[in-house]
């Protein structure tokens, strides 16, 4: 597994130390409110389930799938409603948690979408941020951590729907990620 990886970027203190200092300020910030978290699936799943213990009160849980990347590892700009909401989010104080910005046209779809069906607030929190790579900018309330632009596998993160599960966050090497083309090479 770790031949594809060039260098750990985040270890899993450094990441669960961060969670915490996340989950200590969502709860003080949404003291009174009726916190709904929206995990974007599935790259989110890891980070929303550590955030979520992190935050110290009643907090509703939820989920949407979106599609827009396939096996490419850049965006196509097409984003789809693969899987909806159970819940309704009219007068709720939504929390978009996500693994990762990268373009930003994901989360600037999701934040209208959410918005036009009458949420009362709208938030996002993400684990990553790879600001360099931005298409449409999109307002992000919580960030874990800002990362170069380099394609990263781990903590929910995904290669060709693969190292899911590794406990840190790590780029891959050369070559297996092809920047020429922005795909990956399988
Ligand atoms: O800012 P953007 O350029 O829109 O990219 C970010 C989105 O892309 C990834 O999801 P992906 O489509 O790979 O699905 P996954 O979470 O199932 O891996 C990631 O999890 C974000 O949701
Ligand atoms: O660096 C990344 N890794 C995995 N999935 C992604 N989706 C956008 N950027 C990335
Ligand atoms: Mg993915």
């Amino acid at each position: 597994m770790k031949n594809i990886i060039k260098e750990i970027l985040l270890t899993e203190d450094q990441i669960t130390a961060r969670i915490k200092e996340l989950g200590r300020m969502i709860t003080e910030d949404y003291k009174g409110k009726n916190l709904m978290l929206v995990g974007i699936l599935k790259g989110a799943v890891i980070f929303m389930a550590e955030l979520a213990k992190n935050i110290d009160m009643p907090v509703l849980m939820d989920f949407m799938a979106v599609s827009s990347y396939g096996k490419s590892s850049t965006s196509t700009g097409i984003v789809r409603i693969v899987k909806d909401l159970d819940c309704s989010v009219e007068d709720k104080d939504i929390l978009i948690v996500e693994d990762i910005i990268d373009t930003g046209l994901t989360l600037s779809y999701l934040t209208d979408n959410l918005k036009k069906r009458r949420a009362k607030s709208v938030k996002i929190v993400t684990l990553l941020d790879k600001p360099e790579r931005r298409k449409t900018e999109v307002p992000v309330d919580y960030i874990g951590f800002k990362i170069p632009d380099e394609f990263v596998v781990g903590y929910g993160l995904d290669y060709a729907e693969q190292y899911r599960n590794l406990p840190y966050v790590a780029a891959l090497k050369e070559g297996v990620y092809s920047s020429k083309t922005d795909n990956v090479v399988f």
